[in-house]
């Protein structure tokens, strides 16, 4: 990576949480007295690495304002959220690319996994940018995994041998990430993450182990254990 290569922090937080079932989005549910967000953008934010940090927050977002998160050093400020977290992470590529240049790296991070540690972030750049190819932060699944049908019927046992759980951040360079959302929204073809567009274009990212207690917070017992892990970590980012 050349010494001029930027690298940039994008937050897609403009979900609705609706498995969650809670009053407002999960992103802004209180963790330890604060919200969600606050939690993963203190890490990013905090990240000496990231030269900025974009969110993505929903046109319809009334909370962002009021939580005014300005103490942040290299928060960027908020781009508009799209109707799928693709649609959010491409329009915030767009913004971004306003900044910074095509072949900078832009990792992309759920604002909903707020035990994220800088370790975690230097393991996921100092992997990536040696290898060029994009990269994501991930689990090797370690239980057996069963396919089953509409009536909870076991259809068949999927081998697990090399299956792993996709975490984030994942990074890509921005221009290549962009033109891959861009090209599977416009193939209607709805990618749960950043790696799937990129695959779609012949891409083959690298998986890089990550933290087990990098979860996301899905359902209501995430909060829960992300208090825990989040005690567990202590002050230390
Ligand atoms: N249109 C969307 C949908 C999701 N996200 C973000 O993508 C991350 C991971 O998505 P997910 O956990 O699915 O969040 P929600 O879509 O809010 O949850 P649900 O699927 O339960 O509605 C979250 O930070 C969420 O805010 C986004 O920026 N824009
Ligand atoms: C990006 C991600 O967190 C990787 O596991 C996941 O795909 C997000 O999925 P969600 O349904 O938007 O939570």
């Amino acid at each position: 990576m050349s010494a001029a290569t930027g690298i940039w922090g994008l937050v897609p937080a403009a979900g609705t949480g609706t498995r969650m079932k809670a009053a407002l989005p999960k992103q802004y549910l209180p963790l330890l007295g604060r919200p969600v967000i606050l939690h993963t953008l203190e890490r990013l934010c905090g990240y000496a690495r990231l030269q900025g940090v974009l969110v993505g927050i929903s046109r319809d977002d009334v909370h962002w304002e009021k939580m005014r998160p300005v103490i942040f050093p290299r928060l960027m400020g908020t781009s508009e959220g799209g109707a799928t977290r693709a649609a959010t992470v491409l329009n915030a590529l767009i913004v971004l690319a306003k900044t910074a240049r095509e072949d900078d790296w832009v990792l992309v991070h759920d604002a909903v996994r707020p035990c994220i540690r800088h370790s975690d972030l230097d393991k996921l750049i100092d992997a990536v940018s040696a290898d060029g190819e994009g990269g994501l932060l991930a689990m090797p699944l370690t239980d057996t995994v069963k396919r089953a049908d509409a009536e909870g019927r076991v259809i068949e046992t999927v081998p697990r041998q090399n299956l792993w759980r996709a975490l984030t951040p994942q990074m890509f360079r921005l221009g290549s990430l962009r033109d891959a959302l861009k090209r599977a929204l416009a193939d209607g073809v709805e990618v749960t993450d950043e790696a799937a567009a990129m695959e779609r274009v012949g891409a083959r990212p690298k998986v890089i182990e990550g933290r087990a207690d990098n979860i996301k917070i899905t359902l209501p017992a995430d909060l829960v254990l992300a208090e825990l892990y989040l005690k567990q970590q202590g002050p230390a980012p």
